[in-house]
């Protein structure tokens, strides 16, 4: 982790969960209160659970994220949800870029990027999620698919308040596989120094994520690496004592 940056741990339930998920946002509450508050823990979940999942969470250490929003605020556009929308529901975060979304609707970096512009508009801090997929580390291109894609994906207004960066390399995503510690140390050691020469010291702060694989069994070794702030977990955010056992690396690291 990173000194002197609040870690975050994200869940991502993907599109999972109707209205007895709130059971599992309430024992994960519940473990997190034991846990000391030297960390953030967001659970973004699907559009139609956001509402709910605020109100759950009010009194809890946990912030409610949505996984997706449109560029625009409002409009004709059928089936979409925006960002304004999903800060009116009690969001404060929202995923932008996963690469389920980048796949299934063949999201570009510029359409990333204008989501990410409107999650800022409306007052949400936009987790932009890039990395390669095995064909592209295959080929020794990761830095270069980093590179493009936070150059891309990450707007010009981006601050360490409003953006969250996630790597997730495709390839490890829902497959058991985690990329090594030292690659993973060399690409969050690479986004920094990228985002320091763009932004800057203001972008000192920002948190880096990795996402992909991640659990309780492995996640002390991958968020105790340099510039790692922080987890956005898919599968094993679904249970509470799955995503619990990752939250207890945490304080260690954070107040290391
Ligand atoms: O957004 C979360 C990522 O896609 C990681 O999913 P996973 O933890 O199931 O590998």
């Amino acid at each position: 982790m990173t000194p002197a940056i609040r870690p975050l741990l994200a869940g991502n339930w993907k599109m999972n969960g109707t209205a007895s998920a709130l059971a599992t946002l309430e024992a994960i509450a519940a473990g997190i209160a034991h846990l000391p508050d030297v960390f953030d823990t967001l659970l973004c979940t699907p559009a139609t659970l956001v509402h709910r999942a605020a109100s759950a969470a009010k009194a809890t250490r946990i912030q409610i994220g949505g996984q997706d929003c449109h560029t625009g605020q409002v409009g004709a556009h059928t089936g979409d949800v925006s960002a304004d929308m999903l800060a009116d529901c009690g969001a404060r975060f929202v995923i932008v870029g996963h690469s389920e979304r980048r796949a299934d609707h063949a999201e570009t970096d510029d359409l990333v990027c204008r989501k990410a512009r409107a999650a800022i508009a409306s007052g949400l801090t936009a987790i932009v999620c890039i990395g390669e997929t095995g064909a592209e580390k295959a080929q020794g291109k990761t830095l270069a698919v980093v590179e493009r894609q936070l150059l891309k994906s990450v707007p010009d207004s981006a601050t360490p308040r409003n953006v969250v960066v996630a790597y997730e390399p495709v390839w490890a995503i829902g497959t058991g596989l985690t990329p090594t510690v030292k690659d993973v140390a060399e690409v969050h050691r690479f986004m920094r120094d990228q985002l320091s020469a763009r932004f800057g010291s203001e972008c000192a702060g920002m948190r880096l994520l990795y996402g992909g694989s991640v659990k309780g069994a492995n996640a002390h070794e991958l968020m105790g690496i340099d510039h790692v702030d922080g987890a956005l977990v898919g599968g094993a955010s679904l249970k509470a004592e799955d995503f619990l056992s990752i939250a207890r690396a945490f304080p260690a690291l954070a107040e290391a």
